[in-house]
């Protein structure tokens, strides 16, 4: 494996996750090689290995210019490029195009892409070429009329001699044809489809063009038939440079895929002198995937999300039983609170490469912020009982906990472009600028988007325990939107940590409130490994004990948008440590009844006032009877990540703390549980809050049936997002509505209850953030079943998001 992460890592992953869970969608038009998706006769693989060598031909490898650089886009209204195809692929590798993804690499990828689909050999690609900004020298690409000189000038001026270049173009002329509408002088208007193929297998990569052309039944337009007498026949002329030598060779079927798979990538290698290429992309072994860390209420924890991905072409995933990954902390130690350092995950969502899969395992692991995380290593737990450790090369995998972006706490409206970002920075990266960078695609007059930039400094917010949150908002030109990576970066030069090319796309509409902790919290990680460890329930503890001390109304803000209180506290150190905090709040308890400090996997967060709001301080459940306990409780919120228990008998459950409920002291939570009188159930106003980071909490799971995950839409602006068929009920479960849909390429839950089946979305339906659909179904709390105007959307085809926007 390459050492993680590495600069060809975007197009790693566009070029393996080919088809199934996680696919980049890059063979969307490519894959079958029939696929006419630009029409009839207009085979798009054959387009984009026409595309390669039509770029390919402003190069110079005497002078070093030009290339495989990209260049086309700005040459596809000279007369030398005739047709749709150059637009169509051109337009389609723009999506992909990125700061880790440049369109020429683009373009060599889809050489791969398409060969491979029609059955060609693995052309080998290598990142690291850079496009060109300006057109290219015109007038080198080869016309059917030109001479052998001429042609023998043409290829030589990009590195390739006779016997090259009559490979190369044997390899390009297997797939596709020539069209009436380009060329009406061969290919005479009503010829079927308006193509004649190169030869009699227009969509398999073989050599039928050489043997047809030896054997003398070849229907080659550039070498019988109407181009004979028009002297148009260039193939004839190409392939018989040296007497028909170089073409005999390639009779034999192993010699033409062996010899076009180097003649191609000496084709697509042909760069400007200033491309330094790395290593062949190969897939790797062991690969982290979209791993973000992001910092839960109240600060206590993190969690870090994404995927390890596995190769599994030749360790099939039936002889993996499961996956340990073990995490070092920000010290490079191994204290990682009362959970430990390592977690064991479970795969699921198989990927296919042409020739590879991949098998996932996806993580959401809990950190304590005390001791937050610097690397993690990966060991898969073998069927045999053996274990294969994966250390990235001696490295581990390296993860900064030292800026985050908060995902939940940003937001981006698609439509508008609104965007705003919340990122967490820890204390003891200190005084710094803290900036924020998007990067999105703008529209230009060429069929590829240009990447504009935009830097800003974001303003400091909220000290939320040992981070301070920093936001910045801006506006991303109308439609570019989901175009849009983001970065935030703390610091610069040598120090900088940053968390980078995050998917716009990715975030939610809405910005989520964070659950605070006291201000009294803020503070920085200790200077060495630390000690203490304060699990959630201590630091929560922390702010009841700041709010008993401060005596201050309940309603006075505990916002900690004063930035004196975060230097002031930064600069008193360990004055705010969680522990003296915890020891104060267990203190109050001194009447009869306790307060019970842990039930099942939650932990007392604190007494709490109920919201201001018209809302509920924890709105998505409740249920009150007169035999409430906390168990009951905790029971019934199971499929939550907060409960609270209110006035004795009453029980709320939510993922999310409302905003406007502040803490209030701990002694106002006073009533006896209806149903255990000696223990306190909050009181009139007031709720015992417990909060539990343990997956019990309802998933969206990766596969249901045969469906996969797609993703979380918004409904459509005329109709329903997906309107072939509806149902509704009480027993909604993901399952059901698969079933339900069965047929359907897309199935999607909706508000609990409802169930919506289509083979396509209608407009306005689009891409929300994945805690839209935070709704639990009605039929099985551990699983979610979309939200109020959103869709939990899976699909049989697990296609892509990117594909999605482009429709
Ligand atoms: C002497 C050199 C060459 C000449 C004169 C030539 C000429 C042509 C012409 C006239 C067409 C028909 C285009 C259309 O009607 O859409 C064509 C198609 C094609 N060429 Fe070439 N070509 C040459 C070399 C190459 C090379 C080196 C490759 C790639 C390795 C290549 C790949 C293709 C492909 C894949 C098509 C089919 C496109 C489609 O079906 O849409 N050609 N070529």
């Amino acid at each position: 494996d390459p050492t993680w992460p590495s600069s060809i890592d975007e197009l790693e992953e566009i070029m393996y996750q080919v088809l199934a869970f996680n696919n980049r969608g890059f063979g969307g038009t490519v894959i079958p090689c029939t696929s006419e998706a630009a029409g009839p006769g207009r085979q798009n693989a054959a387009e984009w290995l026409r595309t390669a060598f039509h770029d390919v031909a402003s190069g110079n490898v005497y002078w070093g210019t030009g290339g495989l650089d990209a260049s086309l886009q700005f040459e596809t209204m000279n007369p030398e490029n005739p047709g749709p195809g150059f637009n169509t692929s051109l337009s389609f590798y723009s999506t992909y195009y990125t700061s880790r993804s440049s369109m020429s690499d683009l373009i060599a990828l889809g050489v791969y892409y398409s060969v491979r689909s029609c059955g060609g050999p693995a052309v080998p690609i290598r990142g690291g070429r850079i496009d060109a900004t300006t057109a290219g020298s015109v007038g080198f690409v080869p016309q059917p009329q030109d001479g052998l000189g001429t042609f023998k000038n043409r290829f030589l001026r990009i590195g390739f001699n006779t016997a090259q270049m009559v490979q190369v173009v044997a390899c390009g002329h297997t797939i596709g044809g020539v069209h009436s509408p380009e060329f009406n002088d061969i290919v005479p208007p009503g010829t079927p489809k308006n193509q004649i193929a190169f030869d009699s297998t227009v969509a398999t990569f073989d050599n039928k063009v050489v043997t047809e052309y030896l054997n003398n039944n070849t229907t080659n337009p550039l070498v019988v038939g109407k181009a004979v007498a028009l002297k148009k026949i260039s193939d004839a002329v190409v392939f018989g440079a040296d007497q028909n030598q170089t073409v005999k060779t390639l009779a034999n079927p192993a010699t033409f895929q062996s010899v076009c798979q180097s003649v191609l990538q000496q084709m697509i290698e042909v760069v400007p002198s200033n491309v330094v290429f790395s290593d062949p992309i190969l897939p790797y072994f062991v690969k982290p995937v979209g791993i973000q860390l992001a910092l839960n209420d109240y600060a206590a924890s993190m969690t870090l999300t994404g995927g390890i991905r596995v190769r599994t072409t030749y360790l099939p995933a039936s002889s993996i039983n499961s996956l340990t990954l073990t995490y070092k902390n920000r010290y490079g130690g191994t204290d990682c609170g009362p959970a430990g350092c390592s977690a064991i995950v479970t795969g699921s969502g198989v990927t296919k490469g042409f020739d590879d899969t991949f098998f996932w395992f996806p993580v959401k692991t809990t950190i304590p912020t005390a001791t937050g995380i610097s690397s993690f290593t990966v060991a898969l737990n073998l069927a045999n009982g053996t274990t294969l450790p994966f250390d990235n090369n001696g490295n581990s995998y390296p993860i900064t906990d030292g800026i985050m972006l908060q995902t939940p706490q940003s937001c981006l409206l698609t439509t508008s472009g609104q965007l705003t970002v919340t990122a967490a920075v820890r204390n003891d990266l200190g005084s710094i600028p803290v900036t924020l960078q998007i990067t999105n695609q703008m529209p230009t007059k060429y069929p590829v988007a240009s990447l504009v930039s935009h830097s800003m400094s974001m303003t400091q917010g909220d000290c939320v325990g040992l981070y301070t949150f920093y936001t910045a908002s801006y506006n991303i030109t109308e439609g570019m939107a989901n175009t849009a990576k983001i970065d935030v970066t703390s610091n610069n030069g040598s120090t900088a940590v940053a968390d980078t090319f995050n998917n716009g796309f990715e975030l939610g509409a809405k910005c989520m409130p964070f659950s605070k902790p006291a201000s009294s919290a803020c503070a920085t990680p200790g200077s060495s490994a630390p000690s203490v460890v304060p699990p959630s329930p201590s630091v929560s503890s922390t702010s009841i004990a700041s709010s008993t001390s401060s005596n201050t109304p309940a309603s006075s803000p505990s916002t900690l948008s004063s930035t004196s209180t975060v230097s002031s506290t930064q600069s008193s150190g360990a004055a705010a440590t969680p522990t003296a905090a915890t020891s104060t709040a267990s203190a109050p308890a001194a009447a009869t009844p306790t307060q019970k400090q842990q039930v099942g996997t939650y932990s007392l967060v604190g007494c709490y006032e109920e919201a201001t709001n018209d809302r509920r301080a924890l709105s998505s459940q409740s249920m009150a009877v007169d035999t409430m306990t906390a168990e009951t409780c905790a029971g019934f919120c199971s499929a939550y990540h907060y409960f609270g228990v209110e006035y004795g008998r009453e029980c709320y459950c939510g993922n999310v703390l409302d905003s406007t409920s502040e803490p209030a002291v701990m002694t106002d939570c006073s009533m006896p549980c209806a149903g255990d009188k000696s223990t306190y159930c909050g009181a009139g106003n007031r709720l015992d809050v417990y909060f539990s980071n343990a997956t019990t909490g309802p998933t969206q799971p990766p596969i249901v049936g045969k469906y996969n995950w797609y993703g979380c839409q918004t409904e459509g602006t005329l109709s329903r997002a997906l309107n072939a068929l509806h149902t509704a009920n009480d027993n909604m479960t993901l399952e059901a509505c698969a079933g339900f849909c069965d047929g359907y390429t897309y199935f999607g839950t909706e508000y609990s209850r409802e169930c919506y089946c289509g083979n396509s979305f209608t407009e306005g339906s689009g891409v929300a953030g994945t805690s839209d659909c935070s709704m639990v179904c009605m039929g099985d709390s551990k699983e979610l079943c979309g939200g109020p105007d959103r869709l939990s959307v899976y699909t049989t085809e697990g296609s892509s998001k990117l594909m999605s926007m482009q429709q």
